[in-house]
């Protein structure tokens, strides 16, 4: 199995830098996620991790060898990468199971092997049976499918992933989650996987980096993204909740006391930060209380069905929360709101 290491990778196009200085160490068999807003260069990365692009400066390792650096770039066939993009890059006159011992035909593989080889990609993608159909009658799950078995026949070490789910519809993407899951689990390849929807990107990953203007803001599990985000920027990206501007004082280490308007409430914070603060408040750490019972005070902005709740938007000093009410609210009506947990975004200027 193999480990990528990413030094100080950097690359610009005419001029704008598309990535810029991103360190990123991927253990062996781990499930990575690239995650950020169109335009962040979280494609221009895995293209250079697949070797279809140079990088302008630093490097990239497999297994301790380097492969890509500003002089030279091991060509993405002699790395032994797979690739599944968004548009399923599926040979039209071949069938499913053509398409998927296509690999192994070209490296000269004996036509038992390959059936037994092919059979057992295929039925780790559920697509058992299908070696016949014709590529243009499949679904785009399943041709999203003949894509990873290609790659697991190859034996890819590393497999990449550019958005695959993008032009699936919201049923078939959940099958799919569970299918490069399971994939995952079963394989213990190395995955490398981009994409801009941030719930993919936490149900799937170990680990998620993201990105923003060609920089890395955060490399980290899903549980401590949402819990603890590192910059104001993934604090507003992930998951939902309110950001508001706070006067801090320092607690205890790790814990802060949070001044908005009349009230106070503690948050859990990095070190003892003192002063102007972001604070992240999740819906799921805060409750409509009583007017005057010590709560935030703040106005009801919307009040929108989502599902089995109303999400409630407030407006308090330094912003507006996110509240979660069994039923809906009058917009303009009085609220208060007491909180559970909260979170100092870190100062960028103080790290
Ligand atoms: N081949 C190229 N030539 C010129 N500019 C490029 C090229 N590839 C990427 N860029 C630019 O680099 C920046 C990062 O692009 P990239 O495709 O990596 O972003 P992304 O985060 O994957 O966005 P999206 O989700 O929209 O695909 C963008 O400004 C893009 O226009």
């Amino acid at each position: 199995m193999t480990p990528i290491k990413i030094e100080s990778i950097t690359k610009s196009f005419h001029g704008e830098t598309a990535v810029d200085a991103v360190s990123l160490d991927l253990a062996s068999g781990s499930f990575t996620a690239l995650l950020g807003p169109s335009g962040c260069g979280k494609t221009t990365l895995l293209r250079l991790i697949a070797g279809f692009e140079r990088p302008d400066a630093g490097r990239i390792l497999f297994n301790e060898r380097t492969i890509s650096d500003a002089r030279a770039v091991v060509p993405p066939e002699e790395r032994n990468v797979g690739v599944v993009f968004q548009s399923y890059a599926l040979w039209p006159h071949l069938s499913v199971a053509g398409n998927v011992a296509y690999p192994l035909k070209m490296r000269g593989v004996g036509s038992a092997e390959i059936e037994r080889r092919v059979a057992e990609a295929l039925a780790t993608v559920e697509l058992g049976g299908f070696d016949a159909r014709d590529t243009a009658d499949l679904s785009g799950g399943q041709r999203q499918r003949v894509a990873l078995a290609r790659c697991l026949v190859a034996e890819a070490d590393v497999i990449v992933f550019d958005e695959p789910l993008a032009n699936l519809d919201v049923h078939l993407r959940a099958a799919m989650l569970e299918t490069f899951r399971q994939v995952h689990r079963a394989t213990g390849r190395t995955i490398v996987y981009v994409t801009h929807d941030q719930a993919e990107a936490l149900a799937l990953a170990d680990r998620v980096a993201v990105m923003d203007h060609g920089k890395l803001l955060q490399f980290s599990t899903p549980e401590m993204l949402y819990r603890a985000p590192a910059t104001g920027m993934v604090a507003r990206f992930i998951g939902r909740g309110g950001v508001i501007s706070a006067e801090v004082t320092p607690n205890e280490p790790g814990r802060s006391r949070v001044i908005c308007g009349q009230t106070s409430f503690f948050a859990r914070s990095q070190g003892q930060p003192q002063g102007p603060a972001d604070v992240l408040l999740r819906p799921e750490a805060l409750r409509l209380v009583d007017a005057g019972s010590g709560g935030i005070a703040g106005l009801v902005r919307r009040s929108t069905y989502h599902g089995p709740a109303y999400e409630i938007e407030v407006a308090v000093a330094g912003g507006r929360l996110v509240v979660d009410a069994p039923h809906a609210l009058a917009l303009g009506s009085p609220v208060s709101v007491a909180v559970d947990d909260a979170w100092v975004v870190p100062d960028p200027k103080s790290s």
